[in-house]
């Protein structure tokens, strides 16, 4: 099948390269020229286990291509992927300037019929807009609009699908090839039947063992969408919450994750306590959803607390150093392992990492921070955070050896659950620390293990550590 991916993001960019991996016909489109210009010279512009070679080996193929021609781009295509940002608004609802901006593109240079898939994360009713706006277009162009069905080739018809993805960063390509689910919302027309069938036919390949597809009406799978990012991150919030209590009455959060997970009806998965969840979508669609609420007098307010929740759990490992060290913090040096909001990406979008340096800089820390992959990013977007106090920015040095990050620091300080920190020599850390303290926004180790190692520890939620002493 010919496919066009329009938006060459972390969802674009997976979505087209591993389409084009199934053996289908791919272009994908972006209006940054860099990032075009970067993957025609063999370089990819997100750092995404496996996808490098994926992306080599389809483009060697001849399956995979790169533009910022939008007429080209559009003309390939008889499946449109629209995967662009729909990022937070000044009021918290998705700004939708970008998608609607594509629409206007594939209205403006479409021929015959197409359909028109929204990935990109989009509130309910989007997909009407996506459809004005195309129309609109052609109208412009002379053509009364079509969606009912193509009976000439070449007069412009389309369908526009809802298609929301449940990939994670870190695992995207992992994530999308082997979906737990594949949801698909369609028009009740003769377009959308039409288009029903393609989609039926494009995502065969992820079915063979047994049918993944949940087709649906466009709005109940444009809400899907927010449902599913919503529940997880409640999972994430409450888990925090009550973190913060089990400290306060001496129970250890790891034991109770153990006892609540083992229940089939709760599951282990999403039940880590740490520094709060972060990245480019869990916090955005959680504040989109409180806002398509209030747009509609239905207010979420278990969602405006797991924001709040965590908001507030981003500062709490700082806050525990505050109280170890005072509020002042002026000399104080402190290693920072991880950067990234979460393992195994580069991305730094909302990440807990950002929050935490902020507070320890503007307290007169200095920080030297260690990633394994985020370092130049991180570098970016802690520039733009300190932008109105850039020699606050001089406090922040980073090291490209997680150990030599340790070198005379006052205590460590885990942000990000990276694999390579899970068992790291501790003599060696011990040696480079000035003392030896470690403050674990993860929960990575056990705080029986470090006291036995004679580390001053402390976790989130672990009463056994050192967290009395802390009140
Ligand atoms: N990042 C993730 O893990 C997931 C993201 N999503 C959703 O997918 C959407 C895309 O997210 P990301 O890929 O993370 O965003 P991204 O920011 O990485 O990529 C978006 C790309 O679209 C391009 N773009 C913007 N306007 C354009 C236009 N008019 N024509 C062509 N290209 C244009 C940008 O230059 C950028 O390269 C969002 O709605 C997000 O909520 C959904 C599931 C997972
Ligand atoms: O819509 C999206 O963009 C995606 O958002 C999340 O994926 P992602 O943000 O990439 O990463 P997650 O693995 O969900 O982690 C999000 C944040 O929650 C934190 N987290 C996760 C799990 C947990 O138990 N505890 C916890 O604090 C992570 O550290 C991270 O900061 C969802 O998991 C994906 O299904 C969805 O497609």
């Amino acid at each position: 099948m010919n496919i066009t991916l329009i938006g060459s993001g972390y969802v674009g960019l997976v979505t087209g390269t591993c389409f084009a991996e199934l053996g289908n016909q791919v272009v994908c489109l972006d209006v940054d020229k860099r990032k075009i210009d970067l993957l025609n010279s063999g370089g990819v512009p997100i750092y995404e286990p496996g996808l490098q070679e994926l992306i080599a080996r389809n483009a060697a193929a001849g399956r995979l291509r790169f533009t910022t021609d939008v007429q080209d781009a559009v003309a390939h295509g008889d499946v449109l992927f629209i995967a662009v940002g729909t990022p937070p608004d000044e009021d918290g609802s998705a700004d939708l300037k970008h998608v609607l901006a594509v629409a206007r593109d594939i209205g403006r240079w479409m021929q015959g019929f197409k359909i028109v898939v929204n990935k990109s994360t989009v509130p309910v009713g989007t997909a009407d807009k996506v459809a004005q706006a195309i129309s609109a277009e052609l109208e412009a162009r002379g053509h009364s609009p079509n969606q009912a069905g193509p009976q000439d080739g070449n007069i412009p018809s389309f369908a526009v699908v809802s298609n929301p993805e449940f990939l994670k960063e870190g695992a995207a390509v992992e994530d999308f090839m082997r979906p737990d689910r594949i949801v698909i919302g369609v028009p009740g027309s003769e377009a959308g039947n039409r288009a029903r069938e393609a989609m039926r036919v494009l995502y065969a390949p992820f079915n063979r063992n047994h049918d993944r597809t949940y087709f649906m009406d466009v709005r109940s799978a444009e809400f899907t969408k927010y449902a599913a990012n919503s529940m997880l991150a409640s999972r994430i919030s409450f888990m925090n919450e009550l973190a913060n209590l089990a400290e306060q009455v001496g129970a250890d959060i790891e034991m109770v994750r153990h006892g609540i997970g083992s229940d089939p009806r709760i599951g282990f998965n999403f039940l880590y306590a740490g520094v709060g969840f972060g990245g480019s979508c869990f916090p955005k669609d959680i504040q989109a959803l409180i806002k398509i609420g209030q747009e509609h007098n239905s207010r979420l307010r278990i969602l405006e607390a797991v924001n709040e929740v965590n908001d507030r759990q981003k500062l709490v490992l700082t806050d525990k150093i505050i109280r170890r060290f005072g509020d002042s913090l002026k000399g104080r040096h402190f290693a920072l392992w991880g950067l990234a909001f979460k393992p195994n990406t580069d991305d730094m979008r909302e990440a807990p990492s950002r929050a935490i340096i902020k507070a320890l800089v503007e307290r007169g820390a200095t920080i030297c921070a260690y990633d394994p992959i985020a370092t130049e990013v991180a570098k970016q977007c802690l520039a733009q955070d300190f932008a109105a106090a850039p020699e606050l920015l001089k406090a922040i040095t980073y090291s490209d050896s997680h150990f030599e990050a340790l070198n005379s620091a006052d205590a460590l300080v885990i942000v990000t659950d990276w694999k390579s920190f899970k068992s790291p020599d501790f003599s060696e850390v011990k040696a480079r620390l000035s003392e030896p303290l470690l403050f674990d926004g993860r929960n990575l180790y056990e705080p029986e293990a470090m006291a036995e190692l004679g580390i001053e520890y402390y976790g989130i939620g672990r009463s056994n550590g050192h967290q009395e002493s802390l009140t």
